[in-house]
This record gives structure tokens, C-alpha cells and sequence, in this order.
């Protein structure tokens, strides 16, 4: 169904929002106050999800993308209009669904490089179709050779999978549909050492960052305020912490908890312990480590994947840690999540890391201390 829209505002999950009476419909790529066709191809009761098919008011702000696969490809979603705007649609997404929370100042830490900086690339693939690519809204497989976000090393070896359909080769005797990883073994700082997963779990060998440049930009931010808010001697715990990234620098003694084990780096105050945090006896295996020597936490540095943690005031009322830091890879988990908990911890700065320029995504990252009434 055909429809003629005019777009209000862009959502936290880089969504143009035009709303009716009848109906709230989401419509990606496209900018505030275009006008413009849209074809519906999901509706449930008011809210629907279109697909952009012509503009005819454009915004000054759209641009021609760097990418020839952007109109199809639902990889990208801010690419037809400037860095500069994509940073303040995300900053004004996450601060309009922050209306619950006090009022508070997002600090964006931008990206030095919009386009290749991915150190790796999932793609799908059908043999049968002989097609390999990313998936667009309608699950169907949009090629993506000359794909501009992964980092150069990334982008010659897609390249040479692509040439004379060189992948077909690769998948020979795995099942007739399925997933290709290829990864930069250097994360893109400058090797060309990149390999290729057929069917293996995505990020296979552990979790790592996927914008190597910025992940050491929050690295060191995590540091400093570690350094001005965590006393000498205090326990840390690093809930969902992978390998330890984001603590590796501290000088606490730091607990490193993570569900997938991964490859510790060797670091003398990280230890590490294998747990599924969303286990419902997770907070009480937790406690149950007292007895092996580990203490309690006295903070807390909380980054889970992109379901969140639905439960999180379970290990702010079990632990009472003096602060945490919460680390959201989606707006709307960071405020479904720590919004129940204001009563009893106070809300002292909001960042946004751009770790995925032209994307959807970006961490919200909150610094939270305990109230004082909270003992
Ligand atoms: C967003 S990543 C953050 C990793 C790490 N903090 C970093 O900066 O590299 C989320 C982490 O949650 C872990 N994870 C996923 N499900 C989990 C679970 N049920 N219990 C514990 N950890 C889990 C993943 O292995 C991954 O390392």
C-alpha cells in the first residue's frame, strides 16, 4: 500500500517518524520535514513500517551516498545525508526518549572516520541463487561488493570472494544456505590479515569491538573515569566484560564476567569467570564466589549485548554498588533498564560513543552513583 508522507522527526533507531491519527509510520532514509511515497510492508495495530520510494520535497541535508548499495542495503542507514547531521539526529533520537529521565547534557564523542572502519563484515549467502550479501527489509539478499564501512584489508578480500562468484568455492560442501564472516585479523590498523568463517558463530573466537579506532577512544574515557570515581582499593566487577576490554586498564582489582569465555589479555588485575548473566541463579552464583576468595563489588561496569539487562536493579539491590557504568548498545534497552532504578541511584552524565558512523547504532554509555538514602 502506497502511501504519501511527511516526516516529523528521526527515531533512536535512525527511523523517519511521520505521524496520522490513524497510524504511526516508520520510514528509513529519509529527513525531518521531506515529503515524499512510501510503500507499507508491516502494520499492527497503528504503528507501520514502509519502505522509502520517492521524495519530492528533499531536505537541504540529504546527500548523495558514498555507497552504490545504500538504496538497497539494510546495513546503513544514515548515508544520504552529512556526518555532521547523522550526529545530531542521534543525539536528538536518544535525548527525546530520555524525556522520563532528569534533564541531563548528551556529550557526543564523534568518529574520526565515517566510512571504512568495520574490521569485519557478515554476510548471507544462497547457493542455489547464487547470491551473497546483506539482508534488506524484505529478508532477501542484496549483494554488496563495493560495501564502504569495512576497513580497506576487509573490503580487497570481499572483493576477491565477489570476483567470478570466488565464494561459491568457499561454501561447497556447507549447507545450501548460511553465513560467511570475513575479519580482520590486525583490526584495521593497517595488516592485511584477513580471514574467512564459513558457518562459524558471529565474532567466532570471542567478542571483539568492531571499530577498533573508537573502541580505543571509549577505552580510555572508561580509564579516566574509573581513575576520578573509583577509590584505589575498590572491587570492580566487568558484567558481560568479553575479554576484559573495557577494564584492561584499570588499576582495581577487577572481576572480568562473561557468558563466552574469550581469550583474556594478560593483565595482573582482571581475573576471569565464565557465567550467563541472564541465568536466573546468575545474581546468586555471583555471591557464591565470596567463598572462593572473590569480594563483593564495590562498582560495577555493565555492557550486555543489545537485549540489555531487563533485571539490573536484581544486581544494584543484591551488590548496592557505589556507582556503575552502563553501557547500552541501544537507546531503548539504556532506558528501559535504568530507568526503574532512580530512586535509588543518581544519574550523573550521558555520552553517546559513535562507534558505528553511518549506521543505526551508537553506545549510550551512563555514569550512575548511589544515593546517599541508599544504604
Ligand atoms: C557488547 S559486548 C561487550 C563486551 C566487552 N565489554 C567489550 O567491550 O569488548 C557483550 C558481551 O556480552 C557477552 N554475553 C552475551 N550473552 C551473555 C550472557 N547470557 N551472559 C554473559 N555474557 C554474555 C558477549 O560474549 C559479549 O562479550
Amino acid at each position: 500500500m502506497k502511501i504519501d508522507f511527511k516526516i516529523e522527526h528521526i527515531d533512536p533507531i535512525g527511523q523517519g517518524v511521520f505521524k496520522e491519527e490513524a497510524a504511526v509510520t516508520f520510514i528509513k532514509k529519509t529527513l525531518p520535514g521531506e515529503v515524499g511515497v512510501a510503500d507499507v510492508f508491516s502494520k499492527k495495530k497503528g504503528v507501520q513500517f514502509a519502505v522509502l520510494t520517492e521524495v519530492t520535497a528533499p531536505s537541504a541535508d540529504r546527500k548523495t551516498p558514498d555507497c552504490p548499495h545504500y538504496a538497497q542495503c539494510n546495513g546503513c542507514d544514515y548515508q544520504h545525508t552529512t556526518y555532521e547531521k547523522e550526529v545530531e539526529f542521534k543525539k536528538n533520537a536518544l535525548k527525546r526518549h530520555m524525556f522520563k529521565f532528569p534533564e541531563i547534557d548528551v556529550t557526543f564523542h564523534k568518529a574520526k572516520r565515517r566510512l571504512g572502519y568495520r574490521n569485519r563484515i557478515q554476510l548471507h549467502y544462497d547457493k542455489k541463487k547464487r547470491v551473497l550479501g546483506l539482508m534488506n527489509y524484505k529478508n532477501e539478499i542484496v549483494p554488496v561488493p563495493d560495501c564502504k564501512i569495512i576497513d580497506p584489508s576487509v573490503a580487497y578480500e570481499l572483493r576477491a570472494i565477489y570476483t567470478n562468484n570466488a565464494w561459491l568455492r568457499l561454501v561447497e560442501k556447507e549447507p545450501a544456505k548460511g553465513h560467511l564472516e570475513l575479519y580482520s585479523k590486525d583490526n584495521n590498523l593497517g595488516g592485511h590479515n584477513v580471514k574467512v568463517s564459513v558457518n562459524r558463530p558471529y565474532a567466532n573466537g570471542g567478542f571483539t569491538q568492531v571499530n577498533s579506532e573508537m573502541n580505543e577512544k571509549l577505552r580510555h574515557w572508561v580509564e579516566k573515569k574509573a581513575a576520578e570515581l573509583i577509590p584505589h582499593k575498590a572491587v570492580v566487577y566487568d558484567l558481560f566484560g568479553g575479554n576484559g576490554n573495557l577494564s584492561v586498564k584499570f588499576r582495581n582489582p577487577t572481576l572480568v564476567v562473561d557468558k563466552y569465555r574469550t581469550t583474556p589479555q594478560p593483565s595482573g588485575h582482571q581475573k576471569f569467570y565464565s557465567l550467563d548473566l541472564y541465568d536466573p541463579n546468575a545474581i546468586k552464583k555471583l555471591i557464591a564466589l565470596k567463598a572462593e576468595g572473590y569480594p563483593r563489588p564495590n562498582w560495577l561496569i555493565i555492557d550486555p549485548p543489545r537485549s540489555g539487562l531487563k533485571n539490573l536493579n536484581e544486581f544494584l539491590n543484591e551488590f548496592k554498588p557505589d556507582g556503575f557504568i552502563f553501557i547500552a548498545c541501544e537507546a531503548t534497552s539504556f532506558t528501559r533498564d535504568t530507568l526503574g532504578i532512580l530512586n535509588n541511584y543518581e544519574l550523573k552524565s550521558v555520552e553517546i560513543f559513535d562507534l558505528f558512523p553511518s549506521t543505526q547504532h551508537f553506545e549510550t554509555i551512563g555514569i550512575f552513583t548511589r544515593r546517599p538514602n541508599n544504604a
